[in-house]
């Protein structure tokens, strides 16, 4: 991790490049090729990325009851309790988030209201490459199922045995999914995007994944897939004052280092103190962390930053944008108010990351890569569509026929005022 003392605002935006993003273009290339062989060759590509990227060679891509069936067998009961406790609460988070909407009278006997429709096919990739996260199932299925969408296909790559991961098929069924293909990477989103013999086509495709799944799934959208939008390598910023405890501010870094090794870790700090002992205490902790070469890699690009304020620290912090934001301050919520680019924001030196990562409710797929300037992370939201609905009484479109007559009129649309002209004429007689 290399330390940045001061640096001019004019170096800023170097600082705060994403490191994968140099490999942009090629990433993107290779998605582009991958695409289209599964338009073309279906499940055949499908099988074929599967033995190359995966090491297996599939017969059947898609889960078998009976796969599913054994699954709970094999998951420990404390994990099983745990996965149940973790469901619990992101489903009650995600239960507040129903819209309430009222009908409204506009003007007398012009009523309008939406009606939240759930999206009818989803696709939901769950990542497997190099860790099964089975808590991003949770994170995806519980607000699909509670927004009622009918038809849920699940990718996640396979293991090299050729089956998917215990755990999550114990959470899809948890959630009621049996409709599960073993497909990871750009293929699966290619799959999802056009459908083949065993995925079945989707109207919108969630879920994270590494810089391949994040390309394939911005790839999808011109094929009119919708997507919940770029959840690529993970990423935090941490900003730490000097009430900071360095171990608990290095473990945070560490939880998203050891992803991969495109993660992206940034400390922002006003005492070169905390930065100091910070990175010690990475060093210290890295020595036992099964993970640490793949950490150690995500660190190579990683940055220590010494501003001067906390207002230059948040500033810094609004224009990268971080997926996750920890403040570990002496008033985080005080600071917190400033907030206007993050994908999720802990608070304080007891609220770590990783349990928004797994339990306290909120979801955890958030954008990555500057993304949360423009985007919010997945809730049940998501998963929905608003439809408007209107009802004009005769009454109503005396009100309202007259401003759009004339509004028709000067846009030069003349079929536009007849239909309402028409009906006016209708009602009084004329
Ligand atoms: N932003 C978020 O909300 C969020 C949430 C969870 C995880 N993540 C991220 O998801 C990612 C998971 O990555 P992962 O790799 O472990 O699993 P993954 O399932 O995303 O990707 C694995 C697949 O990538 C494909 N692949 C690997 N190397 C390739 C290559 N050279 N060319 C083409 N395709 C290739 C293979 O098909 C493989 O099956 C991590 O980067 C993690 O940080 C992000
Ligand atoms: N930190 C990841 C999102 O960037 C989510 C996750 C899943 N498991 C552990 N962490
Ligand atoms: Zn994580």
């Amino acid at each position: 991790m290399q330390i940045f003392q001061y640096p001019d605002q004019s170096q800023w935006a170097a600082l705060q490049q994403r490191a994968a993003a140099q490999q942009a273009q090629e990433v993107e290339q290779r998605v582009l090729g991958i695409f289209q062989d599964v338009r073309q060759r279906g499940d055949v590509a499908l099988r074929d990325y599967a033995q190359q990227f995966d090491g297996v060679q599939l017969q059947d891509l898609r889960v078998t009851p009976e796969e599913i069936a054994a699954a709970a067998a094999q998951v420990p009961a404390e994990l099983q309790t745990a996965i149940r406790q973790a469901h619990a609460n992101i489903l009650r988070f995600h239960e507040a988030q129903r819209p309430h909407e009222e009908r409204v009278e506009t003007m007398p006997g012009v009523l309008c209201w939406r009606r939240a429709v759930p999206v009818q096919r989803v696709g939901l990739y769950i990542p497997g490459g190099t860790a099964p996260l089975f808590s991003t199932l949770l994170m995806l299925g519980v607000p699909a199922r509670l927004a009622g969408c009918p038809e849920v296909v699940l990718t996640t790559p396979p293991q090299k045995d050729g089956s998917v991961n215990a755990v999550i098929l114990f959470t899809a069924q948890l959630l009621g999914i049996s409709t599960i293909i073993k497909a990871g990477g750009a293929q699966a989103i290619a799959a999802l995007t056009g459908g083949t013999d065993s995925v079945p086509a989707v109207d919108k495709i969630f879920g994270p994944g590494n810089r391949f799944v994040t390309a394939a799934k911005q790839l999808a959208t011109r094929y009119g897939v919708a997507i919940d939008m770029p959840a690529g390598p993970s990423e935090v910023l941490i900003i730490a004052d000097d009430s900071a405890v360095p171990a608990f501010v290095a473990a945070d870094l560490l939880s998203q280092a050891e992803h991969g090794p495109d993660s992206q870790v940034i400390l922002l700090s006003d005492s070169m103190s905390v930065i100091e002992q910070t990175k010690a205490e990475i060093a210290r902790q890295l020595t036992t962390l099964p993970r640490a070469a793949v950490a150690s890699q995500a660190l190579e690009e990683s940055r220590a930053i010494l501003l001067r304020t906390p207002e230059e620290m948040l500033y810094f912090s609004n224009q990268y944008a971080p997926e996750h934001l920890i403040l570990a301050v002496r008033n985080p919520e005080q600071l917190g108010e400033g907030v206007t680019s993050a994908g999720s924001v802990f608070l304080g030196h007891y609220t770590p990351e990783a349990v928004g990562d797994y339990a306290s409710g909120t979801n955890h797929t958030l954008p990555t890569n500057g993304y949360a300037r423009n985007y919010s992370g997945v809730s049940l939201d998501s998963f929905l569509k608003k439809i408007t609905f209107q009802r004009i009484t005769t009454e109503g479109l005396l009100n309202v026929g007259p401003v759009v007559e004339t509004m028709a009129e000067a846009e030069g649309l003349s079929a536009h005022a007849r239909a309402v002209t028409l009906r006016l004429e209708a009602i009084t007689g004329d």
